[in-house]
């Protein structure tokens, strides 16, 4: 028998076979403006795994004080970084995909989401889902575990798992930043960028986004992970770099709690007032350039440190989708697909 003899006429086309990959970041603003900024912040901050103070405590803060007051000063720090093709975050992110895909050619089906703002994980896995993706890894892009970033994107994973009837084989990217490759990789394009400098830094200062202290005492690894990452960097550096110091720090405090120290900030003093004059800054647990690292670290962080006593300073930029990024992505995810491709 025939199968149109025993399909019925409206029987959907369903595509199979396909292995889809998902890069997911944390997410941007669509637009540099405190209303773009506001909506932003508004589903960023409401995700219980990045602030972590019960709902009926924070929500009223988070409306009432912090939507009022903080969109203005953000948006004016994005119009600082924004470029022609939008937020530096979503334009790498996106250049990231791009990148991939030239790379993996028919093996797999690349597509990028934001855990926050658009293009969403649910929509992206869809999409995957509709091309006929029947495998799908997420690779959240951050190096180290931390709850507020990894763990959320699970998050997002499981919420799309439960509201699918079809749904493919999942796995996920695991954090990557001791990866022997990830370190050779930094090492090498960190070095790259230091050698193109007009003069050689006295200090390397390797600067990771911070998290309330509290977390650490909670069991999030990430403290563990950036120490890490700073270990097997500066065992690196001190072959190559032997008269560099390396120092490790953390940036973009956000409220009361006590954060991850030393701060940033306050480190870019320090060395300033103890007579450190050339400081070149890296931020190895992003992997894109964003809002924390152009604007934060570039702009801020260099006012801080030359109007303290620092003559020299330079931020050096992230993998982003350079080719030495690009090898490292393609030979995780490659990894990541044993069996599948
Ligand atoms: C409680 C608040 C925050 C936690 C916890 C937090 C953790 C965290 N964030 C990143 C990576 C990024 N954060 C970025 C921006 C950003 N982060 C916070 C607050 C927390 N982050 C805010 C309020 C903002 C927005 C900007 C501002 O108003 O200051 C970004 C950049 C986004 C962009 O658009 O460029 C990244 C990337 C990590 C890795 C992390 C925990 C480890
Ligand atoms: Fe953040
Ligand atoms: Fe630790």
């Amino acid at each position: 028998m025939s199968s149109s003899a025993i399909l019925p006429a409206d029987h959907p086309t369903i595509a199979t076979g396909k292995v889809g990959v998902l890069l997911v970041n944390l997410g941007t603003p669509d637009a540099p403006d405190a209303g773009a900024v506001r909506r932003y912040l508004a589903e960023f901050l409401s995700d219980k795994r990045v602030v972590e103070i019960p709902s009926l405590v924070w929500q009223p803060i988070l409306r009432g004080i912090i939507l009022r007051t903080r969109p203005q000063k953000s948006a004016h720090a994005y119009q600082q970084v924004w470029t022609p093709e939008g937020s530096p975050l979503a334009a790498i992110t996106a250049a990231q995909a791009r990148a991939l895909q030239g790379r993996l050619g028919d093996a797999a089906i690349v597509r990028h989401a934001m855990r926050y703002g658009k293009p969403a994980v649910a929509g992206e896995l869809d999409a995957l889902i509709e091309a006929g993706c029947e495998r799908i890894l997420v690779a959240p892009l951050y190096p180290q575990y931390c709850a507020a970033t990894t763990a959320s994107v699970l998050d997002a994973m499981a919420d799309w798992i439960k509201a699918r009837r079809r749904l493919p084989a999942l796995r996920t990217l695991p954090p990557y930043g001791d990866d022997a490759q990830t370190i050779a990789t930094l090492h090498t394009d960190l070095s790259r960028q230091i050698a193109a400098l007009d003069f050689d830094p006295e200090v390397l200062l390797l600067s990771y986004h911070g998290m309330p202290e509290r977390t650490l005492f909670l069991g999030d690894p990430y403290h563990c992970h950036c120490r890490k990452m700073s270990r097997l960097l500066g065992d690196a550096f001190a072959t190559s770099h032997p008269g560099m110091r390396l120092v490790t720090s953390f940036q973009s405090r956000f409220g009361r709690a006590k954060w991850l120290e030393p701060a940033t900030d306050t480190v870019l003093l320090e060395e300033a007032g103890r007579g450190t004059k050339k400081v070149a800054i890296a931020a190895p647990g992003f992997s894109a350039d964003c809002l924390e690292t152009l604007e934060e670290l570039a702009i801020r962080g260099k006012e801080d440190f030359i109007g303290a006593g620092g003559t020299h300073f330079a931020a050096l930029a992230c993998l982003n989708a350079g080719d030495a990024g690009m090898d490292l992505l393609e030979s995780l995810v490659r990894r990541e697909l044993a069996g599948w491709i």
